[in-house]
């Protein structure tokens, strides 16, 4: 039976998000951080602003983090576990290059990376990964002893994140009106991406709408055991951006809403399984957006849960941690996994979910550093 509060070889866990405003005059700043050099439409950037300053310019985002710090750090007290968490950003402060400086600075050398997306895809892996690798190149400028740093497998199919989903869902449905309820559709949703960046996610392809599919499927499952009511689902997109020629993936949650409500579906639960906190892109585009169209059909919606920091997911994560520590120490730790695609790779491998360009990538096979 392995040791399963033994970290070792690792000395410190990273929680690697994406940041957001924390202000209104932090809105503006932090939209020129996500969109440096992808070419979003100015029209696009403008009407984003406004979501975030209908919230006072405060995205939830970082609260949710400072939660789910938190827990971590408490749950790995409580449960023997000596390693410290640190908390960095893609996009707003704490910036990832100031929080690794100061871990390097603080003597750990042995970095494991929990970033906040639980799939394959660039926007989700491989752009922290060059994230990373760009806070290293930092570091080694400035002359500093460079860390090695790992990332967790793909958590989106371990019990700890779709338990607590599949629960979420069942509370949404409790939450429909009662002749609604055993007709009522479940609605997966996730980021679109462009369909470009769906077809080349993963090691070999396909890998984010794959990884979707099953994480809905396993949802689906679980609520009709529990309900006995075999409802049909889908899985749809929402928060597309960029320029309006590129296609991305579809349908877009709204107008899948309105063709529902056309075949006189009689309601649904939107279940955000594309996003582990509720973040803008929830409260926004689901919470306001999605949630003003199903009012105008007469459709009755409720969105389910995130998991933010349920105890099964911060349990999940030590259980993770764990995993990956053991197999660094050439152990065969038990891979926990439900659905079909089984338990997700350690190291992503060369060339997994490519950007347009070549940037170098930390954390992976095709690492430059160590
Ligand atoms: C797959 C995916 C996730 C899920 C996985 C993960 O969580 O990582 C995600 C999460 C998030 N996306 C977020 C915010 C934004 N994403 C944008 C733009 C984009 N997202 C993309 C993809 C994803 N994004 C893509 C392909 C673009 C186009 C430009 C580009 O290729 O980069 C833009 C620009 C404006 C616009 O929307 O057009 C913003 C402001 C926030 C913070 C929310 C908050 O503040 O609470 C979060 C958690
Ligand atoms: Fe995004």
């Amino acid at each position: 039976m392995p040791d399963a509060t033994d970290t070792r070889p690792y000395d410190a866990l990273l929680l690697l998000s994406f940041g957001g405003p924390e202000g209104p005059d932090d809105v503006v700043p932090f939209l020129e951080n996500v969109t440096r050099g992808r070419g979003i439409p100015r029209e696009r950037l403008k009407e984003v602003g406004q979501h975030y300053y209908l919230f006072g310019g405060v995205s939830p985002i970082n609260a949710q983090n400072r939660r789910l710090l938190a827990a971590l750090r408490e749950d790995f007290a409580a449960a023997g576990l000596d390693l410290p968490v640190y908390w960095g950003n893609r996009n707003w402060a704490p910036y990832l290059t100031d929080t690794l400086r100061e871990m390097v600075n603080d003597g750990r050398r042995r970095i494991l990376v929990l970033a906040t997306s639980a799939y394959a895809s660039y926007s989700g892996c491989r752009q922290y990964r060059e994230n990373l690798a760009d806070a290293l190149a930092a570091l080694e400028r400035e002359g500093l002893p460079l860390p090695r740093v790992d990332k967790l497998r793909h958590y989106f199919n371990h019990p700890g994140f779709v338990r607590p989903m599949a629960d979420g869902v069942l509370a949404a449905l409790a939450e429909l009106p009662e002749g609604v309820r055993a007709g009522a559709h479940l609605v997966f949703t996730t980021h679109s991406i462009p369909t470009a960046q769906a077809e080349t996610s993963g090691p070999d392809g396909g890998a984010y709408v794959a990884q979707h599919l099953d994480v809905a499927r396993a949802i689906a499952d679980a609520v009709r055991r529990e309900t006995g009511v075999d409802r049909p689902w889908e899985l749809v997109y929402q928060s597309r951006s960029g320029a309006p020629h590129v296609p991305w993936l579809e349908p877009d949650v709204c107008d899948h809403l309105e063709e529902l409500h056309g075949r006189g579906v009689p309601g649904a639960v939107m279940v955000p399984i594309g996003f582990v906190s509720d973040h803008m892109e929830v409260l926004y585009d689901l919470d306001t957006e999605a949630k003003a169209k199903a009012e105008e059909l007469g459709l009755p919606v409720v969105r389910s849960a995130t998991v933010g920091a349920d105890p099964r997911f911060v349990a999940a994560v030590r259980e993770l941690v764990a995993e990956r520590a053991a197999a660094e120490r050439g152990e065969r730790p038990e891979r926990c996994a439900l659905g079909a695609l089984g338990p997700s790779h350690d190291v992503c491998p060369v060339g997994c979910c490519p950007g347009r360009e070549a940037r170098p990538a930390a954390a992976g096979a095709d690492s430059p550093y160590a």
